[in-house]
């Protein structure tokens, strides 16, 4: 049976099409809304499937504020919109709504459109429903194994951080009839390795004396009430929880939820996370811990009733006991390396997501580790052993990037000799990554919706279409709300390959890495040049992590790499991070030699200076150069150069 539908439009005609439209396909109209306030209304009295909504609508209250709504009661909508500025776009956003339509669109794009949300819709429920239960499992099996205090909160909260984020996890409990309380806290130091913190740790880390720590501890509530406490919610609580003041103040945290139970010997617990974003927590997570109440009583009630008395025994103290268990390695990730918050907010992400077919599209600087994440996600999924294709859309020249996606026939258009397989079918079964998609022409992109929406291809000069199964995996490094919002990307694109954005940190965003990242391409470099370089001075790191990285990890890489090439002892002892302009115009003269992809890399600058960053076209960089662009653009990103530095 088709799903009830509800209209949210205040242009009549535009209803009114809408209406027959979706009748003629068979769906049945639940009413048409001219405002917020009629929707709600219809809302309540039909309970439809589903919701088409106009952005602007009669009266104060859009149709982002009746998103809120459905969102809020799991009713999917799908947006109707003739242009959007980027702040609206940025609003519509955040209500993750499961489709945009924009005006004129064609009565297959609805449909299409609604066959989407419909998927997507029961899919996410599915998803969530089974990542849930197999969540339910795994704790009823901590509960069955094993293990002291540690080791079941820890393998605990390993089974909970790709549902629940955290940075760090205090578990605290006292018997229902006394004051005193024991804890545990344990801090995220590795994907699924943890850092226990006592009390000892505290005082160092806060240099604040034990004997004050041990106060604070005294003057602490414990938690009974469950809640979330984003930013400044958070700080209200210090006054009543010194200790979460203290763990905010030493490790940045912004954010808490906290679940407090009774367990069925009578001891009261709360499980407390935190995290160092502001906005950690919403009613979502909270309603996760809920439906997981009884697993995590169990797994508490299965700590033995002995070692809960020797806990306590050690009087209200954030107890540390030494680990047992080694951490697990973690070979799935490959070579990616660091430990930091942000890097592991990405790991638990591509963790979550990379085993469903869910398009996943990676956003951040360039040289952030796009694609090397998209490496991971591939690796990480059923499709591991089939084959992974990458596409870089802005190195392929537009004449060129339809039969490159899709193929073509032989004789399809002049200088095609032959018949061309194209990526998306040498992909089938395995996954593409459409790398820099915010290159791609606007022409190309209605294209690619379309195999996308339809799932399948037609080679350029062919008759026949030809069904395929591709997980997508889109890369930019561009702001592609700004791209909608100039005209140069399509919304329902857009719309269509957000459906599981992942950001990643620039490098100066996560420079706890830095020193474990140089380290890595020392190494590598070494192997690769034969040389025997054994460490990194102090000061060179110590540059380092002052250092901003605009060319982010790449940059990191090709500086390392130049740095091995030069070193004449056994240690890297100098570094020379690039000047900033101003300083170079200062002149600072040195015997500093440049190495070839140094001089190739000012030359390229210099010339892009000259035609004001163009690449493309007459007298533009390219021409100058005398190599095609589509090489330039390659050289560029090789080289880490990108539009912003040229100014
Ligand atoms: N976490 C990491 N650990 C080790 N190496 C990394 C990591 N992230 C990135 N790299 C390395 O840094 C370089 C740049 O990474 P990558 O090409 O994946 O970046 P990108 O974001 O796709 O860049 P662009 O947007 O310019 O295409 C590569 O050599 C990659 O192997």
């Amino acid at each position: 049976m088709k799903e009830k539908i509800l209209i949210v439009e205040d242009q009549f005609v535009e209803a009114d099409y809408l209406r027959l439209m979706l009748t003629q396909a068979g769906y049945i109209i639940t009413g048409i809304a001219r405002s917020v306030s009629q929707a709600e209304q219809l809302i309540k009295s039909e309970k439809p499937d589903f919701v088409l909504v106009d952005i602007f609508l009669k009266g104060k209250q859009t149709g982002i504020d009746l998103a809120k709504q459905l969102s809020a009661d799991n009713i999917p909508f799908v947006y109707l919109s003739a242009n959007s500025d980027e702040e609206v776009l940025n609003a519509a956003k955040t209500t993750e709504p499961y489709g945009f339509l924009v005006k004129p669109f064609r009565e297959k794009d609805l449909l299409v459109a609604l066959e989407i949300a419909h998927y997507r819709h029961k899919h996410n429920q599915e998803s969530k429903w089974r990542s849930e239960k197999q969540l339910t499992k795994d704790l009823y099996t901590i509960e069955k194994e094993e293990g002291n205090w540690n080791t079941k909160v820890i393998e605990t909260a390993k089974v909970l951080q790709k549902h629940l984020p955290f940075d760090c996890v205090d578990v605290k409990f006292k018997p229902l009839e006394s004051r005193h309380y024991s804890g545990f806290a344990f801090m995220r130091a590795g994907f699924s390795e943890y850092q226990t913190i006592d009390l000892n740790s505290l005082s160092n880390m806060s240099g604040r004396p034990m004997e004050e720590i041990k106060d604070l501890l005294e003057h602490n509530s414990i938690d009974n009430t469950a809640k979330w406490y984003n930013g400044d919610d958070f700080k209200k609580l210090f006054p009543v929880h010194p200790m979460k003041a203290l763990f905010a103040k030493v490790f940045g945290f912004s954010s808490n939820i906290v679940l407090p139970f009774i367990t069925s010997d009578s001891y009261m617990f709360s499980l407390s996370f935190f995290r160092r974003l502001e906005e950690g927590y919403n009613a979502e997570h909270l309603d996760l811990l809920f439906r997981l109440q009884q697993p995590l009583i169990a797994v508490m009630n299965s700590i033995s009733a002995n070692e809960k008395r020797s806990a306590l025994s050690i009087h209200h103290e954030l107890t540390s006991i030494p680990h047992r268990k080694a951490p697990d390695p973690n070979p799935d990730f490959g070579t990616i390396i660091g430990k930091s918050p942000a890097l592991l907010n990405v790991m638990d992400l591509i963790e979550q997501v990379a085993y469903s077919d869910t398009s996943v599209l990676l956003l951040g600087e360039s040289g952030t580790g796009k694609e090397k994440i998209a490496d991971a996600i591939h690796n990480l999924s059923p499709r591991k052993n089939k084959s992974f294709i990458k596409v870089n859309c802005a190195a392929l020249p537009p004449t060129l990037i339809e039969s490159e996606l899709f193929g073509h026939e032989k004789g399809a258009f002049t200088g095609a000799n032959d018949k061309r397989i194209g990526k998306f079918e040498k992909a089938d079964h395995g996954t593409i990554l459409l790398d820099e998609i915010g290159e791609m022409p606007l022409e190309l992109q209605v294209k690619l919706l379309r195999v996308l929406q339809e799932k399948e291809i037609e080679r350029i000069g062919g008759r026949d279409t030809l069904k395929i199964n591709v997980r997508i995996i889109a890369a930019t490094n561009k702001n592609l709300e700004k791209e909608v919002a100039e005209g140069r990307f399509r919304l329902d694109l857009y719309y269509r390959l957000n459906v599981f954005p992942v950001r990643l940190p620039p490098l100066r965003e996560r420079k706890e890495d830095i020193p474990a990242l140089a380290y890595h391409f020392m190494n590598y470099y070494n192997h690769k040049s034969g040389k025997k370089i054994s460490g990194i001075s102090d000061n060179v790191l110590k540059s380092m992590m002052a250092y901003h990285w605009p060319g982010n990890i790449r940059e990191l890489e090709h500086l390392v790499e130049r740095s091995i090439l030069l070193a004449r002892g056994s240690l890297i002892e100098e570094i020379q991070l690039p000047a900033i302009p101003k300083t170079s115009a200062a002149g600072i003269e040195s015997s500093y030699i440049k190495t070839i992809h140094e001089n190739e890399r000012d030359y390229i600058i210099s010339i892009l200076k000259k035609c004001n960053g163009r690449i493309w076209g007459a007298g533009a960089a390219a021409e100058i150069l005398n190599i095609p662009p589509s090489t330039l653009k390659s050289k560029m990103k090789k080289l880490g150069i990108k539009k912003e530095f040229i100014p």
